[in-house]
């Protein structure tokens, strides 16, 4: 694949990825040029928060934090520029070089420059003292932990409370997985404007409680030439609506998709309810229930055929959804490997991934299975089937684990990462903490079955697809928990499930005419 269609906003690159887009630009631009659009950029977004936090530009004190690199360079340019409306305009230097362009238009535009030692208390006023703290200290060519003086700056601001405007990426945590090797040592951005595209480390991992409220910018990156395995694709209400159009004229029900439920248990019987509750309203026009909860189901929810019987003889489906609160005992394993066994897609969760990590024969049975395969494990499931944790890059360890099965893994977290064995890869990165509430899987797992299941009923899904209707699911959840928790209110995984339909409307109002 390449990254045709893909917007700035959309497009999570590694830094190898931005370092190549950035030299096909830089060639065709004459020198210098790409710093500015960054500059300008970070400008326009520095003077909007400096309206917001004292009203105007003209007067207001900006303190840069400079460090080696080019990063310093985006931050001494658009400081220049800040200078140029009034603003009081210090730049302090916190390593051994700089960008010397950048460093003389500052000053040309009535701007200071000093250098930095640790301990220097003139310094750290400043930065207690400033409007607004621009970071640029470090960006994607940052490694490791932030040095002195830097993360002594970095202390100060984050302790002084002051507004900290992060310049591409907040200075201290890796770009490609948000990992941050000194939670003591990092720069907490209160905003943050990313240069032509996402890095991974902005969306996932400790990177992602640092980064603050998150633009990116066009500086004019093109995407064609990204390869698969460098590229992850942000879900946003944009991409998802397409894939989230409601019924034609000519359907019916059976058109619309059948998905099939074998979820919940005598004990667990409320896992029959909310996945089905979610599957309700994933766009397939038929739900069947299969399992020992079929008396609640039909109680919640009148539309649903639920039925005690087996999954192999619940029916045709275009896609079955087995696992959350289903149990390990041997009927369990019995709905597992009847539904593995069939050709439609098959969406295992909960249960279904511990038998899974447990059992070699119903590992081999769902490896072999020649139609698609989705995995929606949590942190915890994921060790067990991976046999290794998560660690700190997400992304590589759920390609790594997808290619291993030969399915499509979705790893839920405050971002839910996916990918398929052939290494396309998404995130979704906009769900509401609310959503870590006890359900809450079990209604993306019905919302999911459904939406596969509807676009099985059209086209039959290869792997790469159903990663993508994954990530749109892991969206309309995330959606659906923010509308549940508009205006302070508590949630619950019923709350989230009876928001889906106004989040399934919200994301198809943004739909691109
Ligand atoms: N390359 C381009 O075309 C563009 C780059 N832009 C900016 O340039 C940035 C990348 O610039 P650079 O490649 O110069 O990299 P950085 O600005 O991230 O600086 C990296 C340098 O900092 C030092 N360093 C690394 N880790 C350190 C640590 N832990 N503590 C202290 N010093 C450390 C090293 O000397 C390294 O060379 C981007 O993030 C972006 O802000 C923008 O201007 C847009 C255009
Ligand atoms: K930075």
């Amino acid at each position: 694949m390449t990254g045709h269609g893909l917007r700035p906003a959309t497009a999570v690159l590694t830094v190898a990825a931005v370092r190549r887009a950035e030299a096909a630009a830089m060639a065709e631009l004459p020198e210098g040029a790409l710093m500015q659009r960054a500059a300008t950029a970070l400008a326009v977004v520095a003077g909007s928060m400096l309206r917001e936090i004292c009203g105007r530009v003209t007067g207001s004190r900006v303190v840069l934090l400079v460090g080696a690199g080019d990063n310093g360079g985006d931050a001494l340019y658009a400081g220049a520029r800040l200078a140029a409306r009034g603003a009081r305009v210090d730049a302090l230097l916190v390593a051994d070089r700089h960008h010397v362009g950048g460093a003389d238009a500052l000053r040309r535009n009535g701007g200071r420059v000093q250098v930095v030692a640790l301990g220097d208390l003139v310094a750290a006023e400043l930065v207690a003292r400033a409007d607004l703290v621009v970071d640029g200290i470090l960006g994607i060519g940052g490694r490791g932990a932030l040095r002195e003086p830097a993360a002594w700056l970095a202390a100060v601001a984050r302790e002084t409370d002051v507004a900290v405007l992060a310049v591409d990426l907040p200075s201290g945590v890796d770009a490609d997985t948000g990992a941050v090797a000194d939670a003591d040592a990092v720069v907490h951005a209160d905003r943050t404007v990313a240069f032509g595209c996402l890095k991974a480390g902005l969306l996932l991992g400790d990177g992602a409680l640092r980064t603050g409220e998150l633009a990116v910018v066009d500086i004019g990156l093109s995407f064609d030439d990204v390869a698969t395995s460098e590229l992850v694709v942000r879900i946003d209400d944009d991409s998802a609506a397409p894939l989230l159009a409601g019924p034609g004229a000519r359907d019916d029900k059976y058109t619309r998709g059948v998905v099939g439920v074998s979820a919940g248990s005598e004990a667990y019987p409320g896992a029959a309810v909310l996945a089905t509750a979610g599957a309700r309203h994933g766009l397939a026009g038929y739900v069947r229930y299969a399992g020992h909860a079929h008396e609640q189901v039909v109680a919640h929810w009148p539309d649903v055929v639920a039925r005690p019987g087996r999954v192999a003889d619940a029916g045709r489906t275009q896609c079955w959804v087995v696992g959350s609160g289903r149990g390990l005992d041997e009927d369990a394993r019995g709905a597992v490997l009847d539904a593995a066994a069939l050709d439609v897609p098959l969406l295992l969760d909960a249960d279904a991934l511990t038998l899974m990590a447990d059992d070699a024969d119903v590992r081999a049975a769902v490896v072999a299975r020649s139609g698609v395969t989705v995995l929606t494990p949590h942190a915890g499931e994921f060790a067990r089937l991976a046999g290794v944790p998560v660690g700190e890059d997400r992304v590589a360890a759920v390609r790594s684990l997808a290619a291993d099965l030969g399915a499509v893994v979705l790893l839920k977290g405050s971002a839910t990462v996916v990918a398929a064995p052939d290494g396309h890869a998404y995130v979704a990165a906009s769900a509401p903490p609310e959503l870590a509430t006890a359900g809450s899987g079990d209604v993306l797992a019905g919302l999911l079955g459904s939406l596969l299941a509807h676009h099985e009923a059209h086209a039959p899904l290869d792997p790469a697809r159903a990663a993508l209707l994954a990530a749109v699911a892991a969206h309309v959840h995330g959606a659906a928990g923010a509308v549940a928790a508009d205006d302070g209110r508590t949630v619950t995984a019923l709350d989230v499930a009876a928001a889906l339909p106004a989040a399934v409307a919200r994301v198809r109002r943004s739909s691109p005419e």
